[in-house]
């Protein structure tokens, strides 16, 4: 008798309401049956999924043509970027990564998937950065996938992120300097033989930064000297989540938005309390900390709801200031870590920097003025080595293939709906567009080669396509809202802090640490700092 007939006996039993006597023979069938018929029926479901699916004739590692859980596997390393580009270098320019998701190594490409038209959609990857509000879910300006709903939410503030948007918020970050000089003043220079974690300082001074542009009032990382609430931590860890749940995105509706127990990501509780009481205090008139001379974020977006009624509502001035926050401040900080890190490595970079910073004539005990570091040819090579070498987010835009297809460089075509999508990391290595030594952290790749010929107009093109090549901060539509925050406070750190102090790294042959998570963050950079004469 079949192990079929057997449970069948059983059921028919207890349809007719005999009682249940289970022996041990039905037991064992019946847990065979429902073990070993959900694993055919899965290995059957992979089976055909990858017969089908057009990307097969791809290259890639043989478990990512049925799975995704290959590449939810590779972000959990951390080292995701290493892994990927070994792939490219075995594979070719297109690597096969999920079952229905292609890695291209085509940073020509860039402008064309990342275009401003908006006709290659960001895929699902980014939709679990939401928020389950009344029951509904609810995505910002970065998580929707929706290009309409995009536009909307971005043109009622899309203004104050222009160069002259954020130099008028300069003010806030002259006092969050100032504030940190003092810091490394009190705590590194008056005590002897003080080492300064400067990793973990950047971080402290770019969260202090971001508070205090979008609410008039630093969180206060930096006068507690250490993540004192917990929010850095959360920050990384929600990151952690992001990344990884953003390859099988179903799992978000498991983990976070499931309506019986909410396993995760952590809440980040703090910065949404401060982001509302803030809110709140502002709209009742009570906020003491905000001066109508000096424009920040919070009541940029409170002015939005009245020259945008239709748009904008309390719900949405709570999300601009949250993703203020939460995308704004890592991101910074690795930049400006890698330029250090980057920088401390080679002696000679640091001396040519810190000279041409030195002869800009800034007084060394101000915050250096945006106007008088963004000349500085060497710093702006430097600056823009390090977001090449070193980008802040270093794991794959994906995009969908809009309907009709698309033809690659190499001739293969792509079907539409098929994902696809560039990686900072990959493109900024990849040595057709930006040379043999594509990886070695070199600034002057930026400057135009006079000693070898080079003619403006050369140099001029060359730039030109390097800058379409360049996805550090993404591209198009969906480019960067806060670069050019980022961009003003990088050259003023910097500057600031090799105009006033001389800084050697403790140990020069430790590696640091790093650890990719869709932002590719870093640990462990123990410095010197000495003030200069
Ligand atoms: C060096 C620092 C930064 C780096 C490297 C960086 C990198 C990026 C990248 C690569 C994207 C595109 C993501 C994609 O297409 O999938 C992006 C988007 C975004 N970034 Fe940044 N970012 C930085 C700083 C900031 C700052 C300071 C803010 C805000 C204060 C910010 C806010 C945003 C927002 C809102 C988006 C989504 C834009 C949209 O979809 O319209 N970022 N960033």
């Amino acid at each position: 008798m079949s192990t079929s007939s057997g449970i069948l006996d059983t059921l028919v039993g207890l349809r007719h309401g005999r009682p249940l006597i289970l022996d041990s023979h039905v037991l064992a069938r019946l847990a065979v049956t429902v073990t070993v018929v959900p694993i055919i029926t899965l290995f059957l479901w992979f089976a055909i999924s990858w017969a089908t699916s057009p990307l097969r004739r791809y290259p890639g590692p043989f478990l990512a043509g049925y799975t995704n859980l290959w590449r939810l596997y590779q972000v959990r390393t951390g080292k995701y970027q290493l892994t990927i580009q070994k792939l490219h270098e075995k594979y070719g320019p297109v690597v096969r990564i999920g079952p229905n998701l292609l890695d291209l190594d085509f940073p020509e490409l860039s402008r064309v998937l990342y275009g401003t038209d908006g006709k290659w959609r960001k895929t699902e990857f980014y939709h679990n950065n939401s928020a389950l509000v009344n029951g509904k879910i609810t995505y910002h300006m970065f998580s929707t996938t929706d290009q309409a709903e995009h536009a909307q939410m971005k043109r009622p503030i899309v203004k104050h992120y222009s160069l002259g948007g954020v130099l008028a918020i300069e003010p806030h970050m002259d006092n969050v300097l100032g504030e940190l000089m003092q810091h490394f003043d009190n705590r590194f220079i008056k005590v002897p033989n003080q080492t300064c974690d400067l990793g973990e300082w950047i971080a402290f001074h770019a969260w202090d930064l971001l508070t205090s542009a979008t609410f008039s009032k630093p969180f206060g990382y930096m006068s507690h000297g250490h993540d004192f609430d917990g929010s850095i931590a959360a920050a990384d860890k929600s990151l952690d989540y992001f990344a990884a749940v953003g390859q099988i995105p179903w799992l978000d509706f498991l983990l976070d938005k499931n309506p019986v127990v909410r396993i995760g990501p952590p809440n980040l509780s703090n910065v949404s309390n401060i982001a509302m009481t803030s809110l709140i205090a502002r709209m009742q008139g009570q906020d003491k900390n905000y001066n109508p001379e000096v424009p920040d974020y919070l009541q940029r977006f409170i002015d939005a709801k009245a020259t945008h009624p239709d748009i904008v509502h309390d719900g949405m001035v709570f999300g601009y200031l949250l993703v203020n926050l939460i995308a704004g401040a890592d991101t910074t900080a690795i930049s400006i870590r890698a330029i250090f890190y980057y920088v401390l490595k080679n002696p000679a970079i640091y001396s040519r920097l810190v000279n041409e910073i030195r002869s800009a004539g800034v007084d060394k005990s101000c915050a250096f003025p945006y106007a008088q570091a963004r000349p500085l040819a060497y710093l702006e090579a430097v600056v823009r080595e390090a977001l090449r070498y070193h980008p802040g987010v270093a794991m794959l835009l994906e995009r969908y293939v809009p309907e009709e297809g698309f033809t690659l460089p190499n001739g293969d075509f792509v079907p539409g709906g098929a994902a696809v999508g560039i990686n900072p990391y990959i493109g900024n290595r990849n040595k057709d567009v930006w040379g043999a030594d594509a990886e070695d952290f070199k600034p002057e790749r930026w400057l135009q080669d006079v000693s070898g010929g080079e003619t403006d107009e050369e140099y001029k093109k060359r730039m030109q396509k390097w800058n379409a090549c360049d996805l550090s901060f993404g591209a198009g539509s969906r480019i960067c809202l806060g670069r050019n925050i980022a961009l003003v406070e990088t050259y003023k750190v910097v500057a600031t802090i090799l105009n006033r102090y001389e800084v050697e790294l403790v140990d020069k042959n430790k590696e640091w640490e790093t650890v990719n998570s869709w932002f590719w963050r870093q640990k462990g950079m123990e410095v010197r700092l000495s003030a200069r004469e």
